[in-house]
């Protein structure tokens, strides 16, 4: 038989999936398996946009074996005893949605990088009969390196389907009323259990500005999220203020960057100082260790007195709320 393409079952093909995707992270704490992570990650061309030889000589000497050791580091202050908090998430919200969809839809999640693959889960899914597929990057603001390099997971395996599934994709949620209104309630919710600091930074990942002016929307849709979210908390333009984060490498990201005002804001009078990150779905790497490990300590030692971190939504029943009606909507026509 032809290896161009993948083996086709032989079960009916009716049945409807959604997929999720997530980022990937790495399978542990530890350098070894940090650094093949962070290749694929990293040789993505949605994620770094230099030309590939020179990258991959840029990456395999210096990258690797510095960052490697680094990030494992890192990884290591917030890892679980089950595991990476980005995976542990991202199961426990596909098992609380798949419990809720209606009968006969398949629900499963997937990685960009790592395990489990997109092109592994998809075929398993077919087994399973699934011919309408519903694709849900877990990205509320989409950017080409993150919801964009997700979905090419997809149209790669679909490449090599002799059968085709039927394709919806779902490219970003970051001005749906649900989202910003459990997001809303969920920052109230935990200003009335620990009480309020003077000022709300926003804080999302950062992407290069070289992308943002080639025309990717991601910061036009954090804007948004931020405009819609601050007008349900009823804030002033005094009180908050939107920021990027995780810069990666020396080319210009994104501004204004967390990390800066992190350190500026002691200095114009705001000592206490509440933070959430409405861009990620779980907590992760880059809210628990950058922000609650390494963004608290900054700010704290540049004359701030109170940081507190609200944490990412989480809860699948919160998510749940806001992921369903979602779903439910885009599988319309299909059920
Ligand atoms: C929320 C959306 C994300 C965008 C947009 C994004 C762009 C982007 N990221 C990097 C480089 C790194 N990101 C890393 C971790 C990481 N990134 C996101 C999300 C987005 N990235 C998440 C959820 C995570 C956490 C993963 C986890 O396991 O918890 C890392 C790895 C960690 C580290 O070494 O610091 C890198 C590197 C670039 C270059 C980029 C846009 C071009
Ligand atoms: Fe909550
Ligand atoms: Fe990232």
């Amino acid at each position: 038989m032809s290896k161009l393409f993948l083996s086709e079952p032989e079960t009916p093909k009716t049945a409807i999936g959604v997929l999720l995707l997530n980022l990937g992270t790495p399978t542990a704490p530890t350098a070894q398996a940090v650094r093949p992570y962070l290749r694929e990650f990293l040789s993505d061309q949605r994620v770094v946009e230099l030309p590939h030889f020179l990258w991959q000589m840029i990456l395999r000497g210096i990258i690797l074996p510095v960052r490697g050791r680094k990030s494992a580091h890192a990884y290591s202050s917030i890892w679980q005893d089950n595991g990476s908090p980005l995976l542990i998430g991202t199961q426990a919200l596909t098992t609380a949605l798949a419990k809720i969809m209606p009968k006969g839809v398949i629900t499963r999640f997937a990685m960009t990088y790592g395990q489990p693959s997109v092109a592994n889960v998809l075929q398993e899914m077919k087994q399973q009969g699934v011919q309408y597929l519903l694709v849900l990057p877990l990205y509320p603001q989409y950017a080409s390196s993150s919801s964009g390099a997700a979905l090419d997971q997809v149209w790669r395996v679909m490449l090599r389907q002799r059968v085709q599934m039927a394709v919806r994709s779902i490219t970003s949620f970051h001005a749906d009323n649900n989202y910003i209104q459990t997001l809303a309630s969920h920052i109230q919710t935990y200003w009335q259990k620990h009480g309020r600091g003077q000022y709300l930074l926003l804080s999302y990942h950062g992407i290069p500005q070289a992308q943002h002016l080639a025309g990717d929307e991601y910061v036009e849709h954090c804007t948004t999220t931020t405009r819609l979210l601050v007008a349900e908390l009823g804030l002033k333009e005094s009180e908050y203020r939107q920021a990027f984060q995780s810069r990666f490498g020396y080319a210009p990201w994104v501004g204004p960057s967390t990390q800066d005002l992190l350190v500026q804001l002691p200095q114009a009078g705001i000592s206490s100082l509440d933070i959430v990150c409405p861009g990620f779905v779980t907590d992760c790497l880059e809210t628990l260790e950058e922000i609650n490990i390494r963004g608290r300590a900054d700010f704290l030692a540049h004359g701030g007195k109170q940081f507190q971190y609200i944490p990412c939504l989480n809860s699948e029943h919160e998510w749940v709320e806001v992921l369903a009606p979602l779903i439910r909507q885009h599988l319309h026509g299909w059920q």
